[in-house]
């Protein structure tokens, strides 16, 4: 499985590391513009050459309860990061953002990829990912944002209901002209689930192989890990890597991670694991 854009192709064979870059304010030290975009330059370098062939970039908070910013302020946040990143390195400009003009905008510097957490959902977000041609990543989430998607997560039975999620999403997309062979999904870890959620969905990852579409998953530093290791955020590590192993084991394609050094050398692991599964036997 690859991923084709513009010139350049993602092999999927092996699973691979998407280097997350907040750009936040509150994500670099003095918060200011110059300040961030060469921190966020920094960052991303360092990751790269840690072995991330993607980088996620958000300018604005997905955790729950986040604040949300506006559409020029995304903007001014995310676009010179992009047009940066595409002019220094050969590396996959995913973009974090559920907002149309940033969707435009992101795709003219240079993005290969849009990631948003609602599926397309805000007005003009459809037609914008569907005119930038650039491959799009479906994530289900429970509620519409994360000012209340944690308030009380319910499901019947999570996997066969994002499952049928996925579905919507993926016709809605190929009604507007974006073909099937454009999407990537995701389960959203976090976005409307309890820890039972997360952990159900973790373990039966392999069940969304059915649409034959490559399988993204987010679940580095979350609550999810915190709320079994009693960890602050910044000491979630050892979860996260368990998570990314157990996920690439089921054959996920790309794993949104903070500490991208040790997860693609826990990868190194996990491709050993899974050729020698399918190598005859020695
Ligand atoms: C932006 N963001 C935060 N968590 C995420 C996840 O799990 N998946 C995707 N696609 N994006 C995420």
């Amino acid at each position: 499985m690859k991923l084709q854009v513009k010139q350049q192709s993602l092999n999927l064979a092996t699973p691979q590391v998407m280097g997350i870059l907040n750009v936040t304010p509150d994500s670099f030290s003095d918060g200011g513009r110059h300040a961030t975009l060469s921190a966020a330059l920094s960052h991303a370098a360092d990751m790269i050459a840690a072995g991330a062939t993607l980088i996620d970039i958000g300018g604005e908070s997905t955790r729950p309860g986040a604040a949300e910013v506006s559409e020029q302020e995304e903007i001014a946040r995310v676009v010179p990061v992009v047009e940066a990143l595409a002019a220094r390195f050969d590396v996959f400009i995913s973009v974090d953002t559920s907002k149309a003009g940033v969707i435009r905008d992101s795709a003219a510097a240079g993005a290969h990829l849009i990631n948003d957490i609602r599926s397309l959902a805000l007005p003009g977000a459809l037609a914008a990912a569907r005119a930038s041609g650039l491959p799009v990543c479906l994530m289900h989430m429970q509620g519409d944002g994360p000012q209340n998607m944690q308030l009380d997560p319910h499901y019947d039975d999570v996997v066969a209901e994002v499952d049928a999620y996925f579905v919507r999403q993926i016709a809605r997309c190929e009604a507007a002209g974006i073909a099937k062979n454009r999407l990537i999904i995701d389960p959203g870890f976090g976005f409307g689930k309890t820890l039972q959620h997360n952990y159900r969905l973790l373990a039966r990852l392999s069940a969304f192989h059915h649409f034959g579409l490559p399988l993204l998953v987010g679940m580095s530093r979350k609550s999810m890990i915190g709320q079994l290791t009693q960890a602050p955020a910044d000491q979630r590590m050892t979860g996260s890597i368990a998570c990314a192993v157990i996920a690439a084991m089921q054959g996920a394609h790309i794993i949104r991670v903070h500490d991208v050094r040790e997860t693609v050398e826990a990868m190194r692991i996990v491709e050993a694991t899974l050729s020698a599964k399918e190598e005859k036997s020695v």
